[in-house]
């Protein structure tokens, strides 16, 4: 027999802001498969950029339900007709971009349960949803909502002490509050509120998957301590909440079996166990095989850094999230909003819509630029919050443009040094033992990644395919079949490839950065206090 016809596997799922990504993992922990399908590329009809609606308002920020199970169709027939064997595929898990929310209708369960193998998913659930167009992690509209919500606990540490962070407005508990208030029709219409993750878990279950834990930490409404929804935080938001949202559970839970749906129509085993999904950045950590002292930077839609902790620290800046594979423990974690966007806009003006040229220009300047430094924010920045660009020349002097390849430069390192400030706000020191572990899209670009080694001072790795939440996701599934919470992560993933070097701090850098941090932080404050931003 053929070795790829015995080839069992796990598959891991993606559902991010841009695409829908599969990866398929075999038994000794290798990739062997790989897809994905572009939501504004290949689903047009849609009329989606980067994946989203940007509303009229710059604040509110949606991307259609009905693209993501379409998404999902078209990648299954995309396999199928590549010849990939389902019957082998021993387990499923997935990742979702964290914080969006799905609505699904009264009504919506039943026809989740009877889906006829003879057409597409999303032919069947088009009227499943109370609400068409959800809100997304981009969305920055619930600032009215936050307010009230930390007023409601005791204020924003007391928040963050509850659910590991202050109320930002990205965060679900906030989103389900606005459409509450804003659509109370849609809402008292609704019988299951899920997330992203929890949301793709369904469509493959046949019926609704709770939240993961992970995931869950993501919404402002569970104690991650308890691991219990807050019923304070639930009253402060919206009525028959926690029917809605159902009970969360431990992130390596097998949460089912695969719908007779899939097995019909593309030939899964009946067997096939659903692992419950969880947020991408969660799931990144899983296929990094992150460790403590280790820090993870994913360069995707957004920028995130994050780290694995024994306990959680709840402050105001940042977040704790419960750990996704090691439910006594916890991972903190900062999130850019302006990242690959805001990389794609400054390569376009300044190096021709070319990455090439954008790395070019990057080794074609020093390390510390001249002492130009830049703060690029297209859209409202969630770390710190700050909007629009700035640029200051050595004297501390902002100027309105810099040549081409300064600004480049000037972008990258800016990005660099804000994550490295805002992660040792949070408490993090870059030790000589520290790795870095990067993935996302732009961790492609080995010229980028030299300038995170240099302004981190410490070593870059990678892992092979930069879909490390899809990865993380099939190691999940492995390690939900092979017991979950009684097996450590580590133990079950004792086969997976080990991280390779990209790219090691260059000869001088620390000199360099050492001098330009504190310069970067003094100015990013003044452009706080000149905004009225600046956290008490
Ligand atoms: N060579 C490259 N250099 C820099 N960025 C890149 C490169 N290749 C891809 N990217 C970036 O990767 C982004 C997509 O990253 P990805 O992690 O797949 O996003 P998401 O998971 O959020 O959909 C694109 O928006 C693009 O800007
Ligand atoms: O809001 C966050 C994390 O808190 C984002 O990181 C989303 O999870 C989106 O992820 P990507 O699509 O950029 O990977």
């Amino acid at each position: 027999m053929e070795e790829s016809a015995v080839r069992r596997c796990c598959l891991g799922w993606d559902f991010s802001t841009q695409q829908v990504k599969v990866v398929a993992v075999d038994s000794e922990l290798n990739v062997y498969y790989e897809d994905s399908v572009h939501f504004d590329r290949d689903l047009p009809e849609f009329g989606t950029q980067g994946g989203v609606h940007v509303h009229k308002d710059r604040l509110t920020v949606t991307s259609p339900v009905l693209m993501w199970v379409q998404a999902l169709d078209l990648i299954l027939e995309k396999m199928k007709a590549s010849g990939f064997d389902f019957s082998q595929v021993l387990a499923l898990s997935g990742a979702g971009q964290q914080h969006g929310s799905v609505y699904w209708k009264a009504g919506a369960s039943q026809a989740l349960m009877s889906l006829s193998p003879a057409l597409p998913l999303h032919q069947q659930l088009q009227a499943c949803f109370s609400i068409n167009d959800c809100p997304i992690w981009m969305d920055s509209s619930t600032t009215a909502q936050c307010r009230l919500l930390e007023a409601a606990v005791g204020g924003a540490q007391a928040l963050s002490c509850l659910t590991g962070s202050r109320a930002y407005e990205r965060f679900t508990g906030n989103q389900i509050a606005k459409v509450f208030q804003q659509n109370p029709e849609a809402y008292s219409d609704t019988e299951r509120i899920s997330l992203v993750s929890s949301f793709a878990a369904s469509l493959f279950l046949g019926s609704y998957s709770p939240i993961d834990y992970s995931d869950g930490s993501g919404m402002n409404l569970l104690h991650i301590q308890e691991k219990v929804w807050s019923q304070a935080c639930l009253a402060a938001c919206a009525p028959h909440l926690e029917e809605k949202l159902g009970s969360p559970v431990p992130s390596c839970s097998v949460v089912g079996a695969i719908s007779s749906y899939y097995i019909q129509r593309y030939g899964f085993a009946p067997g096939c166990k659903v692992v419950a999904f969880t947020g991408d950045n969660p799931a990144s950590l899983a296929g990094m095989r992150l460790e403590e002292g280790d820090i993870a930077v994913s360069l995707g839609t957004s920028d995130t850094l994050f780290l694995w902790l024994q306990e959680p620290i709840p402050a105001l800046e940042g977040h704790i999230f419960c750990n996704p594979v090691d439910s006594q423990h916890y991972m903190a974690l900062l999130c850019f909003k302006n990242g690959s966007l805001m990389r794609e806009k400054i390569r376009d003006d300044s190096a021709s819509c070319s990455w090439s040229e954008f790395s070019k220009a990057l080794r074609s300047t020093e390390m510390g630029n001249s002492g130009n430094l830049g703060f690029y924010f297209d859209v409202m920045e969630i770390t710190p919050e700050i909007i629009g660009y700035h640029r200051f020349n050595a004297e501390n002097v902002e100027v309105s443009a810099f040549p081409g390849d300064v600004e480049i430069r000037a972008l990258i390192e800016g990005q660099f040094m804000a994550k490295r400030i805002h992660a040792e706000g949070l408490g993090y020191r870059v030790m000589p033992k520290t790795k870095i572990l990067a993935t996302g899209g732009a961790s492609h670009n080995r010229d980028i990644l030299q300038v995170l080694a240099d302004v981190f001072g410490a070593p870059v790795y990678v892992i092979d395919t930069a879909n490390s939440a899809c990865v993380g996701s099939a190691y999940r599934a492995f390690h939900g079949l092979a017991g979950g919470t009684d097996v450590a992560f580590s133990e079950a993933m004792k086969l997976a490839p080990d991280p390779s070097l990209a790219a090691t701090p260059s000869p001088g850098a620390s000199q360099v950065y050492e001098a330009l941090l504190p310069r970067y932080a003094e100015l990013e404050q003044r452009i706080l206090s000149q905004s009225g931003r600046a956290l008490e």
